[in-house]
């Protein structure tokens, strides 16, 4: 897909080339007609006047203060992407227009109560390890409560928080949530298992009017069933007692729901049975006004970005604020998302596209395919600490192992996409519920499903990225509990490995010298073809 076209259908509506446009510009506006260069300018020109020598020690005096707050300013959040001023700091300039004796004084005040509120936001940002880029952006939340001081929130979401037992958010949820509920659009990438979803759900709960009346609100899109369902999960959770129309978009509904009479306040889905809805069934969406794309980088992945593209078409409210959620963002899915966003925000919590600090992770070598099988079931007789999830790479060898394991004396169970809907989440389920310890797992579940109990994920099959070893392994050690990861690998993942490595040093894991000094693969991608998973032995 072209760059051009997302980027055409993302802009639609929400900038005004005033450069290009200055003729038609000048038609509507009141007054003399700026120059094109003053359209563009940040501020308007002033006129320059004489200035007395009381009044030139004045200006400096001025000056410097201005050139003080600007580099404290840039100095705290020091991950500054786009050098400019705060929205205080403009505040502060047309303050400092003002010339008499009073004036003075209260703009002293308001300029040292901006002052503080930006020095706190930058304590909370480093106590947090939050960088943000972009500009005027709004300061981290310190508690839940201040939704309701700062923001007029209603105290029974508030109350549903505490209910849920969430006293404190976590710091993407201290960032992304002011940044939503000013109307900001934004790209957040934080660990996984660190509470992305209620930071992207919550805002809309509190501005949306609840009992839809003139179309769908919100659509989040999320990669897979099993998620989307999960946010529906979450988002009905967090709305407790209130009468939101929360739908989650079923084969069903995508094929012969009737939209019209439908009410819906948030709708969640994954793309294609959006896309076929807008398409085939007149879903119309142009009144959504947030949409939210979570596991965004898998969303553009290929494939996928064309269906995106088309929803983001259908969705032509021009006030609309969309938002990205990850706990991978690469570089080029970033670049992307600069220049098609209106203004955005990034938030980066810890390490760009690092695993979550609070996993074990460890690298093993099993030689072969059946020293794989050997290695998983000596790790079994040694010690199993259900819940364990087994990563394997394709639905034909998540059979191979789930046959293998049976004749175990384990209780396993699998997931891949050959399974229907109501086997997928019986799977999930039962592993939620303790009914089943090991759950053997195709790339379905690597994203986003929050099983909080998960002690240890196996990557039986080594992952094929990054992003997907990052995602896999962050299945265990969600919402500040601990976890273990481990990778078999082969002959054939080595010259993989040292990208995997990587990984795990970023976490504070140890990893052996000799795989440090292997080249690191510039393909992002490495896909072995494997021998089948079985005991019995080849004819040869
Ligand atoms: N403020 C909070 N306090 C305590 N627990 C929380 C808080 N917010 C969310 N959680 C819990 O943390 C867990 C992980 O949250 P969530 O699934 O949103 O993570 P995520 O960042 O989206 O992860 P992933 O990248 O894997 O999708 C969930 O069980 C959720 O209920």
């Amino acid at each position: 897909m072209e760059n051009s076209k997302l980027s055409s259908a993302l802009f639609a509506g929400t900038h005004f080339n005033r450069k290009r446009f200055s003729a038609d510009f000048a038609r509507f506006h009141q007054g003399p007609t700026p120059s094109p260069a003053a359209l563009c300018a940040p501020f308007p020109e002033k006129k320059r006047k004489r200035k007395s020598g009381k009044a030139k020690a004045k200006k400096n005096q001025k000056k410097r203060a201005e050139a003080a707050i600007a580099s404290s300013s840039d100095a705290v959040e020091g991950f500054n992407v786009f050098k400019g001023l705060t929205a205080k700091n403009d505040e502060l300039r047309s303050e400092k227009v003002e010339t008499g004796k009073d004036e003075d004084s209260v703009a002293v005040r308001r300029r040292k109560e901006i002052e503080r509120e930006i020095e706190r936001a930058a304590v909370l940002r480093k106590r947090f390890d939050i960088h943000i880029a972009g500009q005027n952006v709004p300061a981290p939340l310190e508690s839940f409560e201040e939704l309701i001081s700062r923001y007029g929130c209603d105290s029974y979401l508030v109350g549903n928080l505490s209910k849920l037992g969430f006293h404190e958010p976590t710091p993407i949820q201290r960032q992304a949530i002011p940044i939503l509920l000013s109307g900001r659009e934004c790209f957040a990438c934080a660990p996984t298992g660190s509470g992305k979803t209620l930071a992207f759900l919550f805002p809309l709960l509190m501005k949306i009017k609840p009992g839809s009346k003139g179309g769908v609100k919100a659509v989040i899109l999320c990669p897979t069933r099993e998620l989307a369902a999960q946010t529906v999960r979450e988002c009905k959770k967090l709305a407790k007692g209130r009468k939101y129309y929360i739908k989650l978009m079923t084969k069903d509904l995508s094929k012969s729901g009737n939209f019209k009479d439908m009410h819906c306040d948030i709708l969640v889905s994954t793309p294609l049975r959006l896309d076929h809805a807008v398409k085939k069934r007149d879903l119309d969406l142009s009144s959504v006004e947030y949409l939210v794309l979570d596991e965004s980088d898998k969303l553009f992945e290929l494939g996928f970005v064309e269906v995106i593209d088309s929803v983001v078409e259908a969705c032509s409210n021009p006030s609309i604020i969309r938002s990205l959620f990850s706990a991978t963002l690469p570089d080029s899915i970033e670049a992307l998302a600069r220049t098609i966003m209106h203004d955005a925000i990034r938030i980066i919590v810890g390490r760009k596209n690092s695993a979550s600090s609070l996993i074990k992770q460890k690298l093993i070598f099993a030689g072969t395919e059946r020293g794989k099988l050997l290695a998983l079931r000596q790790s079994f007789q040694e010690s199993l600490n259900p819940p364990v999830l087994i990563f394997v790479q394709s639905k034909e060898r998540a059979k191979e192992l789930y046959k293998e394991l049976a004749f175990d004396d384990v209780r396993a169970d699998v997931i891949h996409a050959d399974l229907n809907e109501q086997q997928r989440q019986d799977a999930v389920d039962n592993l939620r519920a303790g009914k089943t310890w090991v759950l053997i797992a195709t790339e379905v579940i690597a994203r986003g499903m929050d099983f909080k109990g998960v002690n240890c994920v196996i990557n039986y099959d080594f992952p094929e990225s990054v992003a997907a070893y990052i995602h896999r392994i962050g299945r265990s050690g969600r919402a500040g509990r601990s976890g273990e990861a481990i990778t078999f690998f082969t002959e054939e993942d080595k010259p993989f490995l040292r990208n995997i490595a990587n990984v795990l040093v970023s976490s504070g894991c140890e990893v052996p010298p000799w795989i440090m000094a292997l080249p690191k693969l510039k393909r992002k991608k490495h896909r072995v073809d494997r021998d089948p998973i079985s005991t019995i032995p080849d004819e040869d």
